[in-house]
């Protein structure tokens, strides 16, 4: 099977602080697996994240994402990779207070102007409803909570229906409930879509229900 991630880092370097992580890195992902990544505090798991997700390309290395070098790619075409193959759920996922829950969540969709795609439409009313959220789609998140504004992020982040998840502490601030919800639409979109699903998390019963647990080590 062809890796959908080919990551080889030799290191991640942070100039200010003068250290560096992520040292001899390497990583292959295939499409469709569920891969959890633990590590204690700072080792550098978000760090990680960044970079898979396109969002960091500050490091010493070759990464590989769908068979194109990311070097290799524009600006335009990383932008475009990271709204519409890449979703990723952040620790704190900011949400634009002065538009509502459901706009918010719709925005992807209106960067890729498909917001009028039906598919896309039966989409985001199945997460909606999968996730328990519709009763907030009308109120702007500082009205909602901090548990409802997660669940609202994370809709949003598989709004485009991405290749790759990425999600860092994904269940941090859910209760027992609300976290059966997304773990359960995660691994859903696993099944029917073969979407990537890749998870940091401290919640080692989360971690378990990954087919594959990788655990990042400090090495200085
Ligand atoms: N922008 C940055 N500038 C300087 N240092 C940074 C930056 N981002 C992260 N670091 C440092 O890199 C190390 C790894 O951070 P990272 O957030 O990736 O760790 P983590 O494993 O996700 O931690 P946690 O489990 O606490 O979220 C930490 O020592 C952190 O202080």
């Amino acid at each position: 099977m062809n890796s959908i991630i080919k990551l080889e880092i030799q290191k991640k370097t942070f100039k200010k602080k003068g250290f560096s992580i992520l040292n001899d890195f390497k990583l292959e992902v295939e499409p469709g697996e569920r891969l959890c990544i633990i590590g204690e505090s700072g080792v550098g798991k978000t760090s990680l994240l960044n970079i898979i997700g396109l969002l960091d390309t500050q490091y010493q290395g070759s990464y590989k994402l769908f068979g194109s070098s990311v070097k290799d790619l524009s600006r335009n075409k990383l932008a475009e990779w990271r709204n519409q193959k890449i979703g990723f759920v952040l620790q704190e996922s900011a949400l634009i207070n002065s538009l509502t829950i459901e706009d918010n969540i719709k925005l992807p969709l209106m960067y890729a102007n498909i917001e009028k795609d039906l598919t896309v439409q039966d989409h985001f009313k199945r997460i909606v409803n999968k996730i328990g959220i519709e009763p907030i789609l009308k109120k702007k998140p500082l009205d909602c909570s901090g548990g409802q504004r997660s669940r609202a992020a994370f809709a949003r982040a598989v709004i485009m229906n991405p290749q790759i998840i990425l999600s860092d502490e994904p269940t941090a601030s859910l209760d027992l409930e609300n976290k059966e919800k997304i773990i359960n639409l995660l691994f859903d979109m696993n099944k029917e879509f073969n979407t990537t699903v890749i998870t940091v998390t401290h919640d080692l019963d989360v971690a378990n229900r990954h087919e594959r647990i990788i655990t990042l080590e400090r090495n200085e």
